[in-house]
């Protein structure tokens, strides 16, 4: 039976796709964290824990380099909720064009005798410019920034996307009319909205910042639905005070920004909405199982992929660091055991190492042949699988 730990509020559909070898519950040796938001970063990792599925995209709550030394497994559910952000995100967009926060807190607090004079004097003050021909420059177009590019396009917009890092599966689903920038000042310079889609790395913190604010023209209006600090605070309320920035609107509040009327918080909910929370779950539900019970490994975070078909009765896997001679030490272990290997895959992704060996018998106690592996040194976890 394995045990599954969560944090968050995870949907009921998660927990019903686990199958009866699965129980949720909190305790402290879970073989499984499914969480979502949650700050891991204090915590102590028990040695069981296998795997953690951050249900959703970004995954600066976990610190990796300690999942990792401890053996632990780390994925996200890639574009689960990547529709819920673009939503949000049209929407902001429109907001933003036609002043639309503004125009209804007027409305909501106009009352009493002579509504419509009043209104009619008044709603020039709330006149709007349309999003058709304008610029959108999309920072970070993997799933959420290609369906914001997508769409915006779709509206008429120029959009521009910069993203050095492009995966050749996000490259297709960005659309032929998306101009690509070679340069993060090349998107900025003619834009008039700035969206940030990238993850929150010491590359990312603070790349909105004096530099990126000031390539921006005069009237720019920005978007944080990424992550707080990828926008510098400090700088975005100097570009708004000198009249350079126009608004800036975020889904991470901080006391810093509260209370103005050229900056819209929304409060983190991007991904709230009942299909992006029930797609992380049952994704997240499906990545434990596979990872825990074939060793499989797609879209990890800290971990190379890596699958086979599991067509042995007995699977060994092991997370190592990826240094040389660690496959030579793993067959030697096996051969001094007496086991004979099928076959054996291995990659590797930076630092990290996985290796999966299929055999069809054991000649030695299961715990021993794990022992053997784990004490080889640079070895961060072995586990033996039965079919
Ligand atoms: N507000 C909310 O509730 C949500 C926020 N997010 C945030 O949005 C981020 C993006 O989500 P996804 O699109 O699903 O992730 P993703 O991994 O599919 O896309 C991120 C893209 O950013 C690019 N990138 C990385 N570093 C870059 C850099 N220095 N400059 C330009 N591009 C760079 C990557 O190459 C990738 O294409 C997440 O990491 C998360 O922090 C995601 C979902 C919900
Ligand atoms: O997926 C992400 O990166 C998000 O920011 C969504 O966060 P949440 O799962 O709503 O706490």
């Amino acid at each position: 039976m394995y045990q599954v730990k969560t944090y968050n509020a995870i949907v009921q559909a998660g927990f019903d796709r686990f199958t009866d070898q699965y129980q949720i519950n909190q305790t402290d040796d879970a073989d499984a964290y499914l969480i979502r938001s949650v700050d891991l970063h204090q915590q102590v990792f028990p040695k069981n824990l296998k795997v953690i599925v951050r249900a959703g995209a970004g995954f600066n709550n976990v610190p990796l380099d300690k999942a990792t030394a401890n053996g632990t497994a780390v994925f996200t559910t890639p574009g689960s909720n990547a529709n819920a952000v673009k939503e949000l995100m049209m929407a902001m967009l429109v907001a933003a064009s036609r002043n639309l926060f503004a125009a209804a807190d007027y409305a909501a607090h106009n009352s009493g005798a002579d509504i419509s004079k009043r209104t009619e004097r008044d709603k020039t003050k709330f006149n709007g410019t349309e999003l058709l021909g304008k610029q959108l420059a999309v920072i970070g177009v993997g799933h959420v920034g290609s369906l914001v590019a997508n769409a915006a396009s779709q509206l008429g917009m120029q959009v521009i996307g910069y993203d050095p890092y492009l995966s050749s599966d996000a490259a297709w689903r960005i659309s032929t009319k998306i101009k690509r920038a070679k340069t993060l000042n090349a998107a900025l310079k003619n834009a008039d909205y700035v969206t940030v889609h990238v993850p929150k790395n010491e590359e990312t913190t603070g790349m909105i910042g004096a530099k990126a604010l000031s390539a921006m023209k005069d009237g720019v209006t920005v978007f944080n639905f990424a992550r707080g600090g990828i926008v510098n605070n400090t700088e975005m309320l100097k570009a708004l005070d000198s009249g350079h920035a126009k608004g800036y609107f975020t889904d991470f509040g901080s006391d810093e920004i509260l209370n103005r009327q050229d900056v819209v918080i929304t409060p983190h909910i991007g991904g709230s909405t009942g299909e992006a929370e029930t797609n992380g779950a049952v994704q997240g539900a499906e990545t434990i199982m596979d990872f825990l019970e074939t060793g499989n490994v797609l879209n990890s975070v800290n971990l190379p992929n890596l699958s086979a078909p599991f067509n042995t009765p007995y699977r060994i896997t092991v997370m190592h660091q990826n240094i040389p001679n660690m496959v030579g030490q793993i067959a030697t272990a096996l051969a001094d055991a007496n086991i004979n290997i099928e076959n054996m895959s291995n990659a590797a992704k930076d630092k990290v190492a996985y290796t999966i060996i299929d055999v069809q018998h054991l000649q030695k106690h299961d715990g021993e042949i794990i022992d053997c592996l784990s004490h080889i040194d640079a070895v961060y976890r072995a586990r033996l699988l039965r079919k």
